[in-house]
């Protein structure tokens, strides 16, 4: 089983959301990736973040860890991270991530009660959706919008 740290980006006010070109369309979640070996779970996470989207981490809090079977058996180990408030600037690695974002508490509010997010717009685009509840990414999210607006969500 492969240990991944999947780690929920935030500046205060937003968290950073992306998606890979193998995603369905319009889903984004928390930044993942594989450990290296001789790692431990801190290093990996600031060595990720800063790969995929440029980021250099303030303070790290470890959340919880689930076993995910897909595509392999994975240890996901999920954390939540901030960046100083003035160095939120992304420089998304196009190698790595199709798309990398700051979203609002209302968008991820919003974003989780879709429940259609297959239904293509009028204009064509997919709406923006997130993980499903199974995904410890869908976990990270709703802890972060409990922990900032101070309300719990639906189970
Ligand atoms: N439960 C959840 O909420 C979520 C789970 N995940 C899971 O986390 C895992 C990692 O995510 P992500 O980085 O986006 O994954 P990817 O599947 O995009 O893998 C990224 C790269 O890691 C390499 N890789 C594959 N398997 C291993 C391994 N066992 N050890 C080391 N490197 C490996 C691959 O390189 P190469 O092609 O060279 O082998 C691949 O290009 C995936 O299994 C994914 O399903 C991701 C997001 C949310």
């Amino acid at each position: 089983m492969a240990p991944v740290v999947i780690t929920l980006v935030s500046d205060g006010t937003r968290c950073l959301l992306a998606r890979q070109s193998s995603f369905p369309k319009g889903m984004y979640s928390a930044l993942a990736g594989f450990c290296d070996i001789g790692e431990s779970v801190e290093e990996a996470v600031r060595r990720e973040v800063a790969e995929e989207v440029g980021l250099e981490i303030e303070r790290l809090q470890y959340s919880a860890s689930q076993h995910w079977p897909f595509p392999n058996s994975s240890l996901m180990i999920a954390c939540h991270a901030t960046v100083k408030p003035g160095q939120t600037e992304i420089q998304v690695n196009f190698r790595e991530l199709e798309a990398a974002a700051w979203f609002s508490h209302d968008e991820v509010i919003t974003a989780l009660k879709r429940n259609d997010p297959h239904t293509q717009q009028q204009n064509g685009a997919f709406p923006f959706w997130l993980p499903p509840k199974l995904a410890i990414a869908n976990q990270l999210i709703k802890e972060w919008v409990e922990k900032s607006t101070c309300s719990s969500l639906p189970a």
